[in-house]
């Protein structure tokens, strides 16, 4: 039997909010836009295909100076989805890795590739990309933010509460770490209130909670800091784990290990949260250090549709930047 064809894009939802010319981090989007982009995400995980009229024939690059699974895989199958191809570019096959500057890396790139993607270090280097390419950047990942993550998270606590704004959230544990920091300016944008617990040494940077609580000054959302983990998941609808040991920090083992030690996210300290409360985690967990299989495979976990939700959130986010680049173009 032959499938119905789907709409083509002309009668389909798009993003007609403040597109940014680049996602490098969640701030870039302010909150109209970022809600309608996760309605966007939400409509291509309904329906993926038949969105490729737009982009048909382009390409995304896939720079990648760090390990991935979820945020490669997810981009390269939205751009497959969008009519495209990725192509991934691990650094030590660049010319980036043997001299060649970020920008000029940038701005040749440019030339082939309808959007750059960088998974990398130094969050300057997104930056630096940015500024010299001439098509979108997509943060895969910096040391300070990892919005794709965040645009994740929001479509899973948005279909399983139904409305963000007014949320409760806890983030147990690293406080400085890229999912903190790009699930707080989520939180801010979606009218949230959240409360870090992280031991002292790992405190959110002061700028990038200022700049939250300036933009929850609007949105109606909050963020107050502990480091009593017990205390944060009190009230919190959602509890997010964080690894403790990020990819480029190895060297800090045992030292974060010793230190996050009482920050884990087990069925005890659940006991303390309320009965409806659901626990995240961005992936790739450490199974008994930040959270337990218990709790990572239990009845409480919103982690595997996280997960899932990489795929039509790459996918929106994507097709928004891109085709909103090519109209400013042409
Ligand atoms: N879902 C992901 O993209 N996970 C990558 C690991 C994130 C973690 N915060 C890290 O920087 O190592």
């Amino acid at each position: 039997m032959t499938q119905p064809l789907p709409a083509p894009e002309a009668d389909r939802p798009a993003v007609t909010g403040k597109v940014p010319d680049d996602l490098l981090r969640v701030s870039d989007l302010d909150p109209p836009t970022l809600a309608e982009l996760l309605d966007l995400a939400a409509d291509m995980k309904e329906e993926p295909l038949g969105w490729e009229r737009d982009l048909r024939g382009g390409a995304i690059g896939c720079v990648f100076e760090k390990p991935s699974t979820r945020t490669r895989v997810s981009l390269a199958t939205a751009a497959h989805r969008l009519g495209m191809t990725a192509i991934v570019l691990n650094r030590q096959e660049l010319q980036l890795g043997h001299g060649e500057t970020v920008a000029d890396t940038a701005r040749v790139l440019s030339s082939y590739l309808d959007a750059i993607t960088v998974r990398t270090f130094d969050h300057a280097t997104v930056e630096q990309m940015a500024d010299a390419a001439t098509v979108p950047v997509v943060n895969a990942l910096s040391n300070t933010h990892h919005p794709c993550q965040s645009l994740a998270d929001l479509l899973a606590l948005r279909e399983h509460f139904g409305a963000l704004a007014g949320m409760t959230a806890a983030f147990i544990g690293d406080g400085t770490s890229n999912t903190c920091n790009s699930f707080l300016a989520a939180c801010a944008a979606s009218g949230m209130h959240l409360t870090i617990a992280a031991p002292p040494g790992y405190e959110t940077d002061m700028d990038i909670l200022r700049k939250a609580r300036e933009l929850m000054t609007h949105t109606g959302g909050s963020v107050s800091l502990t480091t009593e983990p017990i205390e944060a998941v009190g009230a919190a609808q959602a509890v997010y784990a964080e690894v403790w040991v990020p990819m480029d920090r190895h060297h800090e083992r045992e030292a974060r290990t010793e230190h996050l030690a009482a920050y884990r996210v087990d069925d005890a300290l659940l006991a303390h949260a309320p009965r409806e409360a659901v626990v995240m985690h961005c992936l790739p967990a450490v199974r008994g250090q930040e959270i337990t299989s218990e709790v990572l495979d239990g009845p409480r976990s919103l982690v595997w549709r996280q997960a899932a939700n990489r795929l039509p959130t790459a996918q929106a986010a994507l097709h928004t930047l891109i085709t909103t680049a090519r109209r400013h173009t042409t």
